[in-house]
């Protein structure tokens, strides 16, 4: 048994344990990270990089069916089911150096590849080897929340940890869950060849704008994406090949089923009672300076803080726990201005309040702008107008935005700046923006929320007017 001192010891190494980890020991403390599976955690191996690389060959593929308008012949792509699966590692790979052991210890982090469990409040176990640490930083992630479903034990399913390793195409793919991950999936696979069924307990993207989020689904049906809602699943039953899923309102048939019905942190394995870390089903227990509300030598990031499950959230969070424990000062995580994106195609993206959440916060004085792509040059250029910015301002600022279209995860990040920096909308109005380009979006709606007092001004236009006669 070997024993090791540090600064800060971190158990997990996906996108917030490493965040952690590479500040922190660049800035001279003495680090130890503990990952008992891969480097990079769940967002390199099975969630966003795999997710995405799939949706980029689902594009293309798509792609190819379309283009008639331009003069393109549509073509009936050939797919090659396990080609697309070679893509998806292949793009692994390629970032997995990045989040690499050899790279963290070139950081100095001693990194240890076991499972850890704290023996006491201060010191824990991992494999051989036992840490004693200043601080511990909880990043252990979250994993797929498979809920107790009649005979699901029973019945062959699918998560975000296992569909990616399937090299043959699934004839019909149910999927269990309306969400991003259920939504991100059935769009892949539906333009890769697969019949795809979704069966949504409530309302799909019930996190999103619901007029924005009934737009988007209403375009994933015509692509032949069949999503129920309000079809909670009562049972589930089937072999390899043959599954049926039964709700209260139906049943359907298929070949496989993916269960993606949300996320569950993990507490468990980790002696949370032996270091006296209060945890409950939503994580870790911390309140907004990611500390530990019963050991405050524990932080928390990432999902296990139990908040907003993102990998941008995991790194905003190592962000405002270096700055306490590294410097000892005061330091709080907000959510107000943290954006996300659902990276279907269309894509669907939100940063502060919704529509409904800023009336219901400000009232009569919430604004609410549209600016569509149909009216975007560079959309019309494309043959791509579908969706809109929704903008929701108060008093000349913004306070949320919505985007529906192409790109809607990069469109959505000036508004993810100017809400965390509290930028006036005449900024943005004001702003040189290159044409033509779908970004002007963004402009054309700051532009929108004053053109009303400006052309529509009885006022502004007698001062032009009286102002005309003496202008040389
Ligand atoms: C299909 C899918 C798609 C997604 N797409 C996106 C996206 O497009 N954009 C986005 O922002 N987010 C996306 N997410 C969410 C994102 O993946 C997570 O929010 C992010 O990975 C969380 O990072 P983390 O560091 O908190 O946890 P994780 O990445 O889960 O890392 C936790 C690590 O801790 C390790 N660990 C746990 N317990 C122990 C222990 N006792 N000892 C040692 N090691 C331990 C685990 O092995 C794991 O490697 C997606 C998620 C999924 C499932
Ligand atoms: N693009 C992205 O950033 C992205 C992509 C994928 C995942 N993620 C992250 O992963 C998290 C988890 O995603 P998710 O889609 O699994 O979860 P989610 O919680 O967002 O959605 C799960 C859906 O399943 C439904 N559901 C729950 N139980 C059900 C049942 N018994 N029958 C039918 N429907 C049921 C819920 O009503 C909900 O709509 C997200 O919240 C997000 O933080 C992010």
């Amino acid at each position: 048994m070997s024993h090791i001192d540090c600064d800060t010891c971190i158990i997990g190494a996906g996108s917030g344990g490493l965040s952690v980890a590479a500040g922190a020991a660049q800035m001279g403390a003495r680090v130890v990270l503990i990952e008992k599976g891969e480097m990079g955690g769940d967002c390199l191996n099975s969630g966003c990089v795999p997710s995405k690389a799939m949706l980029a060959a689902a594009k293309q593929a798509h792609a190819m069916t379309k283009g008639a308008e331009m003069g393109i012949t549509p073509t009936v792509p050939d797919i090659d089911f396990a080609a697309v699966k070679d893509h998806v590692a292949r793009s692994i790979a390629t970032i997995a150096p990045v989040d690499s052991q050899e790279r963290y210890e070139g950081f100095g982090v001693t990194v240890i590849r076991e499972h850890a469990c704290f023996t006491s409040p201060d010191e824990l176990r991992a494999g051989d080897t036992t840490v004693k640490a200043r601080r511990f930083v909880l990043a252990t992630g979250s994993r797929p929340l498979v809920p107790p479903i009649d005979g699901i034990e029973e019945t062959p399913f699918l998560t975000n940890e296992t569909i990616f390793d399937l090299r043959e195409k699934p004839d019909h793919l149910l999927i269990i869950g309306g969400g991003p991950i259920g939504l991100e999936m059935a769009q892949a696979h539906r333009r890769l060849g697969c019949e795809v069924t979704v069966i949504e307990g409530a309302r799909a993207l019930g996190k999103d704008d619901p007029e924005l989020a009934g737009q988007l689904l209403s375009m994933l049906r015509e692509e032949g994406i069949r999503i129920e809602e309000q079809a909670k699943v009562t049972r589930v039953s089937g072999k390899a090949g043959a599954i049926r899923v039964e709700t209260e309102t139906g049943a359907f048939e298929g070949t496989h089923l993916l269960i993606a019905v949300g996320r569950e942190v993990v507490t468990d394995g980790l002696g949370l009672e032996v270091a006296h870390v209060k945890h409950g089903p939503k994580g870790i227990a911390v309140g907004a300076d990611l500390r530990s509300e019963t050991n405050r030598r524990v932080y928390a990031v990432g999902d296990a803080a139990g908040g907003l499950m993102f990998t941008h959230v995991a790194g905003y969070h190592a962000g405002v726990i270096i700055r306490s424990m590294l410097f000892g000062l005061p330091s709080k995580a907000k959510t107000a201005h943290i954006p996300w994106a659902t990276y279907t195609d269309p894509g669907l993206a939100q940063v502060g309040l919704t529509e409904a959440e800023a009336r219901e916060r400000h009232g009569d004085a919430l604004k609410v702008i549209r600016a569509r792509f149909d009216e975007n040059d560079r959309a019309i250029a494309e043959g791509r107008t579908e969706g809109m910015l929704k903008l929701m301002a108060v008093k000349g600022r913004p306070v949320g935005a919505t985007i529906l279209g192409p790109e809607a995860g990069d469109l959505i990040g000036v508004w993810a700046i100017a809400i965390a920096s509290g930028t006036k909308l005449s900024k943005i109005a004001g702003a040189v923006l290159p044409y033509p380009s779908r970004g002007e979006i963004n402009k054309r709606a700051a532009g929108n929320y004053f053109s009303a007092s400006l052309f529509d001004n009885e006022w502004v236009k007698t001062a032009v007017r009286a102002v005309q006669r003496w202008v040389p």
